[in-house]
């Protein structure tokens, strides 16, 4: 399909879309921005398959001088074309549907072994040093992430297991960058750490961490490529301190963030009578992981500021008559708290998409994912019940409203997958740009 509209109206071009891809079983809906005219861009189910079901307007005849129709119609359905015209996000769903394809084959037939008797320090085989391996996963998890470790507690033991020894990985991973010792990490050390994750997915653990990741991923359809984009996450953290627009905030909110929900996802499991697409789950974890991390950033807008980092997009910034300056005197003014409210906005559209597909994960995986997903949902009622202050103030999540949570997420988590067979969004991919005019955040497909 291809629409094309003016920018103006994008959210009639969204619900026009919308209702078209729900007609026709449009698995893919992209948003393309190109000398100022936004296009809709959906193709069927088979990847390459690009039919027009819908029109939002006419393709103007400088476009078709300059041939772009040609271009966007083919560059954007051919990842292996590399092309700027494509959005971190286009990108990032390459990746999704990687995933999901790497699911759906493994389930059929799974020939991946482990090696592990090629381990470089000791014999790692040994299954009581793979139980201490994973049990001492589990410590770790218990001490950064209490809440997520109770939840995990619900899952099957093999399960937990899992999710442990990748939490721990990405943990360590995000150590290289942000703990003691994150002032010597340069980029060589990234890529050695790089070559041991090439090693853990081959079999060949260094340690007794990596023993459990070895060992899970083996057990597991889980692909190096989130890893590697977590690490890639990291280099792009130790060479840039701003972003200059929401695309390139995008790209790193997927490397440092969504790609935990897309190593997760074939761990926890879809459940059997999920009628959801596998994309579709994945696409949920991409966006659970994308809107904590937005989170995150706008908890510690403050924080990021003392160490010379501001993670908002300049663009939106200067749109609302903001500078990096105003950031560092962190003052709240009324044009920071009208800035403020369409960046939470924004976050909150990422957990509405990632709640569509919270149920769609197996019983035992879901409560823990609500439970984290509420709780971290709140963080934005905090930074808004701070008045905005999140130079100063720290948003938290008191005790009390973490506990009364738990029933809720527990609650939720008893719905299984959506009786609907038809979502409207099923497999669509989500979107969200800023409208210029009123820099309120929109979703667009
Ligand atoms: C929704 C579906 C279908 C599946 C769930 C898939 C999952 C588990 C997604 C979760 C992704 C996730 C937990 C990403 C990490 C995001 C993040 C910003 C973590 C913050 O970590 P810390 O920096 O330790 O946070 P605090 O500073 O708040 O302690």
């Amino acid at each position: 399909m291809i629409l094309k509209v003016s920018t103006t109206s994008s959210i009639v071009a969204f619900e026009a879309a919308q209702k078209e891809a729900s007609k026709h079983q449009i698995v893919k809906c992209l948003r393309i921005e190109m000398s100022g005219v936004l296009l809709w861009v959906s193709c069927g189910p088979k990847e390459n398959a690009i039919s027009l079901v819908g029109l939002g307007g006419k393709i103007g005849r400088s476009q078709r001088r300059l041939g772009l129709w040609n271009r966007i119609s083919f560059a954007s359905f051919s990842p292996a074309v590399a092309d700027p015209l494509r959005s971190s996000e286009e990108r990032v769903y390459d990746v999704v549907l990687k995933q999901a394809a790497l699911v759906k084959r493994q389930n059929k037939d799974r020939k991946r072994t482990l090696n592990l008797d090629k381990s470089i320090e000791g014999d790692l085989t040994n299954g009581d040093l793979l139980s201490a391996a994973y049990d001492r996963c589990g410590e770790v998890c218990a001490e950064y992430a209490k809440t997520f470790y109770l939840g995990t507690q619900l899952m099957t033991q093999e399960r937990r297991k899992a999710i442990w020894a990748i939490y721990v990985w990405c943990r360590r991973t995000d150590e290289l960058v942000d703990g003691p010792n994150a002032s010597h990490i340069t980029p060589k050390a990234l890529d050695r750490w790089e070559q041991r994750l090439n090693d853990v997915f081959d079999g060949r653990p260094y340690d007794m961490y990596d023993a459990a990741l070895s060992d899970t991923v083996s057990k597991y359809p889980v692909d190096v490529q989130p890893f590697k984009d977590m690490i890639e996450g990291m280099r792009l953290d130790l060479r840039k301190s701003r972003y200059n627009n929401f695309d390139e905030l995008y790209l790193y909110c997927y490397y440092v963030a969504g790609t935990v929900g897309l190593m997760s996802v074939p761990v926890m499991g879809i459940a059997p009578e999920s009628k959801a697409s596998t994309e579709s789950v994945y696409n949920a974890a991409l966006a659970l992981g994308i809107a904590n991390q937005l989170t995150n950033i706008l908890r510690d807008v403050g924080e990021d500021a003392r160490r010379g980092r501001v993670y908002l997009p300049q663009d939106e910034l200067a749109l609302a008559g903001l500078s990096d300056d105003d950031i560092f005197h962190g003052k709240v003014t009324d044009k920071w708290r009208n800035f403020m409210k369409g960046q939470i906005q924004r976050a909150r559209m990422f957990f509405d998409e990632a709640e569509k597909g919270v149920s769609e994960l197996n019983s035992a995986s879901r409560w823990p994912v609500w439970a984290s997903l509420l709780l971290y949902r709140q963080i934005l009622d905090a930074i808004e019940a701070n008045d905005y202050n999140n130079f100063t103030k720290r948003a938290y999540v008191g005790k009390v409203k973490k506990l009364l949570s738990l029933p809720t997420a527990y609650g939720r988590a008893l719905l299984g997958p959506q009786k609907l067979t038809k979502m409207v969004t099923r497999g669509i991919r989500s979107g969200v740009t800023v409208n210029l005019s009123t820099n309120l955040p929109f979703r667009l497909c």
